[in-house]
C-alpha cells in the first residue's frame, strides 16, 4: 500500500505549551482513519501542521514522500476546519465556488447532491447559520473536492444523530465509488467504528495507541464477578479501569482473551462482556467514568 501522508518526529510548542511532541503518522493510499483525543491533546494543530496552516518547531511532513517546505499548500489534500470564521458574509453557493477550483477532482454534481440531500440553502449568508448547518458546508466542500487525502477536523459537531448518520452513510457511499484517503478526528469512537478502519489516540500531544478498529474491539473486554475472582484472573492482563460494589468488582480489560482464558473465566463465575467502545475511549484516553 502506497503511504500518502507521514510525519516524522513532529513537534510542535506555543510558548511553553507543548502542543505535540514527537508525532509519527503514517497514512495509506484508501483507507479511512479517525483521530481521537481529549480536548487540547494536539488534534487540531496536527491538523494544521499537515496542512501547511502552521509551521512546526521540529520534524518532517512528507506528503507522496515529497518534504510540505514552508509555507506550501498540499495539493492533495483537503483540510475542512472545524470552524472557518473569514467567511461571515459569504453565501453558501460563494464558498463552495470558492473551494472548487483548488480541487483537481472537484465534482459540481455531488457538490450540489450534497446541498439538497443536507438541505442547505445556496443563497443563505455563511453567517446565518446554525452551527450544525456550518459543518455540513464543510461536509459538502471536503465531499465535493474528492481530494487523494481529505482531513475532516471534528466534522458533526453540533450535528443532530440523524444528520450524523446520514454524514457516515453518504461518506462511506461515496468512498466504496471513489476511493480515497479520509483522516477524521472526534470524540465519538462507537459512532466510527464502521466506517473507520485505523485509528489514532492522541493525549497531551502524543501518540498513546495506533490499532486497526477490529484490534480494539476484539481486546475491549468488562470482566465481573466476585473481587477475588477478578483479582486473581486479571492478574496479567492490562486493566485499564476498574469498580468495586461490595463484593462484587467490574474490570474493564484492553487485552487479548483466548477461548481458553475465556472457558477459565467462566468456570470461575465470571461474566465476560465486549465494552462498548465509548467506554474503552473513556477508560483508556481518559481514565474516566466512561460519559464523555
Ligand atoms: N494558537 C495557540 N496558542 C497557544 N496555545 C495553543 C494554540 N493552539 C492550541 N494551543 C494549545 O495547544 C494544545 C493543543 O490544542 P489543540 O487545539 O491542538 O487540541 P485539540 O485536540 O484539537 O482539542 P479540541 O478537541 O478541544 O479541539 C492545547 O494545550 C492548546 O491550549
Amino acid at each position: 500500500m502506497q503511504v500518502v501522508l507521514e510525519t516524522k518526529n513532529l513537534l510542535k510548542n506555543y510558548g511553553s505549551t507543548e502542543a505535540l511532541k514527537n508525532i509519527n503518522i503514517q497514512l495509506e493510499e484508501n483507507r479511512i482513519y479517525g483521530l481521537l483525543g481529549r480536548n487540547g491533546a494536539g488534534k487540531t494543530t496536527f491538523l494544521n501542521l499537515i496542512s501547511g496552516s502552521i509551521f512546526q518547531d521540529e520534524g518532517d511532513i512528507q506528503f507522496y514522500g515529497n518534504q510540505l517546505k514552508r509555507g506550501e499548500t498540499p495539493k492533495s489534500l483537503c483540510y475542512v476546519k472545524e470552524k472557518n470564521l473569514f467567511f461571515g458574509g459569504a453565501k453558501v453557493i460563494d464558498l463552495l465556488e470558492y473551494a472548487a477550483p483548488y480541487y483537481e477532482n472537484w465534482d459540481w454534481d455531488f457538490a450540489n447532491k450534497l446541498l439538497k440531500l443536507f438541505e442547505l440553502d445556496p443563497n443563505k449568508k455563511f453567517r446565518k447559520l446554525s452551527r450544525g448547518m456550518e459543518s455540513l458546508v464543510g461536509i459538502t466542500i471536503g465531499l465535493a473536492s474528492r481530494a487523494p487525502i481529505t482531513a475532516f477536523d471534528e466534522p458533526v459537531l453540533g450535528l443532530d444523530p440523524l444528520m450524523r448518520e446520514k454524514f457516515y452513510n453518504i461518506l462511506v457511499e461515496d468512498f466504496a465509488e471513489h476511493p480515497r484517503t479520509i483522516f477524521m478526528s472526534t470524540h465519538l469512537i462507537d459512532e466510527v467504528s464502521k466506517i473507520v478502519e485505523k485509528i489514532y489516540i492522541m493525549e497531551s500531544g502524543s501518540i498513546k495507541l495506533s490499532d486497526d478498529m477490529e484490534n480494539i474491539k476484539n481486546k475491549s473486554y468488562f470482566i465481573s464477578g466476585k473481587n477475588t475472582e477478578v483479582e486473581s484472573f486479571l492478574q496479567d492482563k492490562n486493566m485499564i479501569h476498574r469498580e468495586t460494589h461490595g463484593s462484587i468488582a467490574i474490570a474493564a480489560i484492553f487485552d487479548t482473551l483466548t477461548i481458553e482464558e475465556k472457558e477459565k473465566a467462566a468456570a470461575m463465575e465470571l461474566t465476560v462482556d465486549n465494552m462498548p467502545l465509548q467506554k474503552f475511549f473513556s477508560y483508556y484516553a481518559i481514565g474516566g467514568d466512561g460519559n464523555e
